[in-house]
């Protein structure tokens, strides 16, 4: 409790200290599916609160045209004395924050450890171990600081965490995430099947329902305007909960409202194992597919953000469509754990709305560039197996990792774009750098992307996807907040 009150004091203290801003420069961000929008030589105005209050496109990238023509405009706290400028240098441009729609924070010190193992004998092999390791509050805080400032430092403006079945160190990553600045989603995991292991699940519904309902108070006391951190329920899978635990999540979303995360049809060992838990004579369920036995207990809404769902038949993704629930994609852990490869175009072509998961640590990568990188290679294999418009462009893929994703967590009001009325979520991203005598004065040394100067606008972005890394990564702001900055 005293370090949830720590951790509010942090960062209300920071965003009531912020000054209004006025960024200059390239600013790109997806305007749809299928296009960016690249705006040279612009200029953006963030106020104090973190929103975005002005956006000029005429000023030729010139500080004191900008502040000309805008200032006036703005009113009190608008003048050369009182706002913190930033240009983007030439070859630097500004791009909106990345949203990760699936990690699990207690995997991350996994990232890399899987062997070659598939999901079921991965969980009670590495990951099951970890997480139960985690209720060392210690443990818990040196993962925790880490995994958050990792994602940050690739870009990470607004992450969908998992913890784990422990509320205290669920409760210190929501702490964590509100002092660092980071968007958050924390999710308390619900357990309860005899499935689980005996060291590491809850000890019956009505527990795993107090714990979530200790950990939503918790968020609310910390982040009473959930501006930045809000609660996400999180039956963990079908196959870790008990049919009472499945109804009691469901009756705590319709009386809460809040957003539902879980995962679905990743692997083909866990559907055939989901068929047999939930017989729809037990359920009631339309049918005996996975999708349906969350339907059948309220989890299935708009609200409801499903990882993976690799192996979806065609009604399924109907009925995710109907409902309105959302995708996270998850091309890292889907490869490394061999569990399939999405059909995203297919999805889409269906009006499911899809984002991008770096799912750590069945995804080795915190990085959801990586994620944007993968899905599109991920996305020529099935094209490779005979559907050719399956392959995603690199316009497609950033668009699943900032808009998507923003519509995928519920927040496409607020996040993944320039407009005005959106909160400044950004990154400045450096390729290299062009001097006024046009040579490149850094690039090859500062990161994996070699950067020549000549390269189109189109060109430069493609490289970043396929090449590049948090070096490339020089500024993160979220709510207008400076929460990284690369040395
Ligand atoms: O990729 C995954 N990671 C997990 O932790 C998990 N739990 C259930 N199903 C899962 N899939």
């Amino acid at each position: 409790m005293q370090r949830g009150l720590e951790a509010n004091m942090a960062a209300t203290t920071a965003q009531t200290s912020l000054k209004n801003q006025l960024f200059v420069g390239s600013f790109i961000h997806s305007k749809k599916l299928n296009q960016l929008e690249y705006l040279h030589g612009a200029a953006v105005c963030v106020d104090k609160s973190g929103t975005i209050v002005a956006v000029d496109t005429q000023c030729a990238g010139d500080v004191k045209r900008a502040a000309a023509t805008l200032y006036p405009t703005l009113g009190e706290g608008w003048s050369e004395e009182e706002v913190v400028v930033q240009v983007a240098k030439e070859g630097q441009f500004f791009f909106p924050g990345f949203i990760d729609t699936h990690i699990h924070a207690s995997q991350y010190p996994n990232a890399g450890i899987f062997g070659s193992s598939t999901l079921l004998d991965w969980l009670n092999t590495y990951t099951f171990p970890l997480e139960a390791s985690l209720a060392d509050p210690s443990k818990a805080r040196k993962v925790y600081s880490r995994v958050v400032r990792k994602t940050l430092s690739h870009g990470t403006t607004c992450a969908a965490y998992y913890a784990t079945i422990d509320v205290a160190s669920t409760n210190l990553l929501a702490d964590l995430c509100l002092a660092a600045g980071q968007r958050a989603l924390v999710g308390r995991v619900c357990m309860d099947s005899p499935l689980s292991p005996e060291y590491y699940r809850d000890e019956s519904p009505a527990q795993s329902i107090a714990a979530t309902r200790a950990t939503i108070a918790h968020i609310a006391r910390i982040d009473p305007a959930m501006a930045l951190v809000r609660p996400v329920i999180t039956p963990r899978f079908a196959p870790s909960c008990s049919i009472p635990l499945m109804q009691a999540l469901g009756a705590l979303a319709a009386e809460t409202d809040l957003p539902i995360q879980t995962h679905l049809s990743e692997n083909k060992n866990e559907i055939a194992l989901v068929r047999e838990l939930f017989p729809t004579a037990d359920t009631g369920a339309a049918d005996d597919s996975y999708t349906a036995v969350y339907d059948a207990f309220g989890l299935l809404s708009r609200r409801t953000i499903f990882a993976h769902a690799v192996h979806l038949s065609e009604a399924e993704a109907d009925l995710i469509a109907l409902r309105g629930a959302k995708v996270s994609h998850c091309p890292c852990s889907n490869s490394a754990i061999t569990s399939g490869a999405a059909r995203v175009r297919w999805l889409l072509d269906k009006g499911v709305c899809c984002g991008l998961g770096t799912d750590v640590s069945g995804g080795y990568s915190p990085s959801v560039l990586e994620a944007a990188r993968l899905a599109a290679l991920v996305s020529r294999h099935v094209a490779m197996g005979g559907d050719e418009a399956a392959k995603l462009t690199v316009e497609e893929v950033l668009y699943l990792a900032t808009r998507g994703g923003a519509e995928v967590v519920g927040l496409e009001d607020k996040v993944g774009g320039f407009e005005v009325g959106l909160e400044w979520d950004a990154q400045l991203i450096g390729l290299g750098s062009v001097g006024e005598d046009g040579d490149v004065e850094d690039g090859e040394e500062d990161g994996n992307v070699d950067f020549f100067g000549w390269e189109t606008w189109e060109e430069r972005v493609a490289k970043w996807v396929y090449n590049g890394d948090d070096r490339n990564t020089r500024k993160v702001w979220v709510r207008g907040r400076l929460v990284h900055e690369r040395k």
